[in-house]
């Protein structure tokens, strides 16, 4: 509870008033039930005063429509608190999930994500609008209607009080011992589900392809069967406990008719009274009842809370606040070593530097750490040892903003969001209609753009235009294009559509890395032979430097290269 208001920052204000108002609740809907016991009181008398049970009457129902109002302004306002809460604490765990290093989130698998973000956000809501007036209502009443009835005959209101006092201390010991683990289990369960989902759609054709449905992708599947087998155990082990807590609750009205009843007939108690205590003095029991499925929700919620709390405290990359000045954009290795996991170098002793406005090419066989460097000047993981220099700055010192203004990194598989096809090149970055669109012509994707119906303004995906893998990277060209950053990284694709799709492709980047100073990670070594320098990579480390006439002829490695390159342009079906 604590957390949660802690979660619920400036909006605890309106919580406060929320369970004040549950409190006043639970106190009105007391008194058409005490005024019950003054007319029972009156009808016992041997002359009846009509007038006065009228006015009971109408009290009662005046007492029963305000408490309904307050209760329904408490809850009003939990909502607005919950869905406010909800909206803050929904986009703080977005901005740190996008602070995050990718070393963070690439080893959190997608379905705990997706689980903390829609599933556990959501649970708040149901537990901060519904539960916490209820959970008010379930402690004050039980609390003003015990000290009521402890005013009207203390040994009554003792028994009445038995099954509340057995309850506080069996609750507990249902919910936070023994239930703790198996909750743990529970989220557990439910993230493995969520993963295979997820990774089911994503494997969609894949599947297709090699003939397998849900019940054979194992994942999914045993993912599915844990679920069901877990959820089975828990029932089966806590039901015994519910079904006495039931048998419990439903009987407690037991002792109170037996004592009742001897001190009626030994005249220890009026009529009334007797009355009294079978009407009230186990009706606070029925709120108790929410609070039971409370503890089993909270426990839940408790668990989700941990889980938001687990991620959003994961390290962010360190970040400088302070904008650097630079005068040239030239880029700089030096002795970095770098591993995706402790005492496993994917890349050992790299040093190297990019002129200003020139062109390195990295090349080598696949897994030697290409896009390993590239993704280290885009600062998605941060160097083990040595140093990563853009116009002679650490990489570190710069902000990120300012880095990611810097740098621009055209991936091998191109992302494109299912939104109008404009929206897609314009990435969020503030241009105008006419940049974005000067931005496609250079990047050989504007006549397709406007040969659509909807020109622009097409909509990408599910509902929407599908396009081709060559039209998808002349777009994520015409991103970077739009973007201008001084230095770019291509990850160049290995696999284009077709001749004509290519040439375009080929235009496009002559346009993409005119004046600028480019890292290009090389897959087909003719698109690279002009290049300034080219890198040689193997196995992590750099085995050769040169242009590309001084490699073929002193290094071996780029010989090889070079003869399988000219080996497959030959090959023919
Ligand atoms: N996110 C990651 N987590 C762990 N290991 C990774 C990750 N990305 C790459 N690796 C490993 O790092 C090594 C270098 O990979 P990298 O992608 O940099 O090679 P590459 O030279 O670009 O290969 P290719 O030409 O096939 O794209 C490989 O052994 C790869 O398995």
């Amino acid at each position: 509870m604590l957390r949660l208001l802690e979660i619920a920052g400036r909006r605890k204000g309106l919580l406060f008033i929320s369970g004040f108002l549950a409190i006043i609740h639970a106190l009105l809907s007391m008194i058409p039930y005490i005024l019950v016991f003054y007319i029972i009181k009156e009808l016992a008398k041997t002359s009846i005063n009509y007038g006065i049970i009228k006015e009971y009457i109408i009290y009662a129902l005046i007492a029963a429509v305000i408490s309904t109002c307050v209760f329904y302004g408490s809850v009003i306002l939990s909502h607005i608190a919950a869905y406010n809460i909800l909206f803050e604490l929904r986009k703080y765990i977005t901005e740190k999930v996008g602070r995050l290093s990718m070393g963070v989130l690439s080893n959190s698998n997608s379905g705990a994500l997706k689980k903390i973000l829609l599933d556990d956000v959501e649970r708040m809501e149901n537990f901060i609008a519904h539960q916490i007036p209820d959970f008010i209502k379930g402690i004050s009443l039980p609390i003003i209607t015990i000290s009521y009835l402890f005013s009207q005959d203390w040994r009554m209101a003792l028994i009445s009080f038995l099954p509340l006092s057995i309850l506080m201390i069996w609750m507990p010991i249902l919910y936070m011992g023994r239930n703790k683990a198996l909750i743990k289990q529970y989220h557990q369960s439910l993230e493995e589900m969520n993963a295979g989902i997820v990774e089911y759609v994503r494997a969609m054709p894949v599947m297709k392809i090699f003939g397998q449905s849900a019940e054979t992708f194992n994942k999914y599947g045993n993912a599915v069967k844990n679920f069901n087998h877990f959820v089975n155990k828990w029932i089966r082990s806590n039901t015994p406990a519910y079904a006495i807590f039931m048998s419990f609750i439903s009987n407690a009205l037991l002792p109170v008719l037996v004592l009742g009843l001897y001190l009626y007939f030994k005249n220890g108690i009026t009529l009334p009274v007797l009355l009294l205590f079978l009407i009230l003095g186990t009706g606070y029991i029925k709120p108790l009842f929410v609070l039971n499925n409370m503890g089993m929700q909270l426990s839940i919620i408790n668990r989700g809370v941990e889980q938001i709390d687990h991620l959003v405290n994961q390290e962010v990359l360190p970040e400088n606040t302070i904008v650097q000045h630079i005068d040239a954009n030239h880029v700089e290795f030096s002795n970095v070593n770098f591993g995706y996991k402790e005492n496993q170098n994917v890349l050992s002793d790299i040093s190297f530097q990019v002129r200003e406005k020139s062109i390195t090419a990295l090349v080598g066989p696949s897994g030697a750490g290409k896009s390993t460097v590239g993704q280290l000047l885009s600062r998605f993981w941060d160097v083990n040892e040595g140093a990563i220099k853009i116009g002679g700055i650490n990489i570190k010192d710069y902000p990120i903003d300012q880095l990611m203004k810097l740098v621009s990194f055209v991936f091998q598989d191109s992302f494109m969001f299912q939104e109008s096809l404009l929206e897609n090149i314009r990435m969020g970055m503030h241009k105008t209609f006419k940049e974005v669109e000067q931005a496609a012509k250079a990047a050989q994707i504007h006549d397709f753009i406007i040969s659509l119906p909807n020109g622009y303004d097409t909509l990408f995906g599910q509902s929407g235009v599908h396009l081709s893998g060559g039209e998808q990277q002349r777009f994520q060209l015409a991103r970077a294009i739009l973007k201008d950053a001084p230095i770019l990284i291509l990850d160049e694709a290995t696999a284009f559509a077709d001749s004509e799709n290519e040439y375009k492709i080929q235009q496009a980047f002559s346009e993409l890395i005119k004046n600028k100073t480019v890292l290009i990670i090389a897959h087909r070594l003719s698109t690279i032979v002009d290049a300034d320098q080219i890198l040689v990579f193997d196995k992590g480390r750099i085995v050769d430097k040169g242009k590309h006439m001084d490699l073929l002829l002193n290094s071996h490695l780029y010989q090889r290269m070079w003869n399988a390159h000219i080996r497959a342009q030959e090959f023919v079906i």
